[in-house]
């Protein structure tokens, strides 16, 4: 069972030693989090990291994901990769044919998905890449999960660039197309600056300019890590 913790600790800064009242602290370089109590039988010595990686189709979250997880030691779980495993299952019309239209699967089924994932893990680190992509998204991973992101990337990308890198893509993906590409940009619009707003407002976001080479961006990302690094 996991517990919510107010963000009473966001004003305490990190020590190496202290756990405090249970409440670790990541002193990230802009921000200080305040992490989710895990209370059950997975996270026995540690607290969990959860960090929700956002930005638009083709931005490149699931390529700096991949660096990030290979250099600092997260498990990557891309929401939209769970549902792709998914399609073959009992609800897997329901997937299949909301991907191809380019919409938003409805959230209880992608939470219960990424919780299952977290829950066969024996990590304590996780990316979770291409969540929460609306409020409902948002709202329904803390009602099921019971806790928040210990901090968020986002990854700000021009559309016109985004449409390069997924028609660039060969992945044989059902989505990779111009249209299904135009919905999921006029969603991604519409609806994910209200998910960027509510974690500003929190402190947690951290805004990656998602121009340039993988590696230009990478530089932009480590900084965000490094000072997870130093809690081990
Ligand atoms: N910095 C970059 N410059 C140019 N191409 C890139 C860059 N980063 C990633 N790409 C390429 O762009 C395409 C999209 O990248 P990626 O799959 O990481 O995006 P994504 O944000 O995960 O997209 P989606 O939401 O559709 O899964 C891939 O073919 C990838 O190799
Ligand atoms: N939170 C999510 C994540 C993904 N999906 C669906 C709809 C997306 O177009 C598709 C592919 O996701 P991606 O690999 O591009 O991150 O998966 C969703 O409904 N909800
Ligand atoms: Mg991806």
């Amino acid at each position: 069972m996991w517990k919510r913790v107010v963000s009473l600790s966001s004003l305490i800064s990190y020590s190496k030693s202290k756990a405090t009242y249970g409440v670790k602290i990541w002193n990230s370089p802009s921000t200080l989090i305040s992490t989710p109590v895990y209370y059950g039988t997975l996270f026995k010595e540690k607290n969990p990291l959860i960090i929700f990686v956002l930005g638009g189709p083709g931005s490149g979250k699931g390529t700096q994901c991949i660096k990030i997880a290979e250099t600092f030691g997260f498990t990557h779980l891309s929401a939209g990769e769970l549902l792709r495993k998914e399609i073959n299952s009992e609800n897997g019309h329901i997937i299949l044919d909301t991907i191809r239209e380019g919409h938003i699967v409805p959230s209880e089924l992608t939470v219960n998905l990424i919780k299952k994932a977290m829950e066969s893990s024996d990590n304590y680190k996780f990316l979770i890449d291409g969540f929460p992509r609306n409020e409902e998204n948002r709202i329904t991973f803390e009602r099921i999960l019971g806790v928040e992101p210990n901090a968020v990337l986002f990854f700000d990308c021009p559309e016109e660039e985004m449409v390069k890198r997924v028609l660039n893509r060969k992945e044989g993906r059902v989505d990779d197309n111009i249209n299904t590409v135009k919905t999921r940009l006029k969603e991604f619009s519409e609806l994910n600056p209200h998910v960027i707003d509510y974690y500003t407002k929190r402190g947690k976001l951290h805004k990656i300019n998602a121009v340039g080479t993988v590696d230009d961006i990478f530089d932009q990302v480590r900084p965000v890590f490094a000072a997870c690094e130093a809690m081990k």
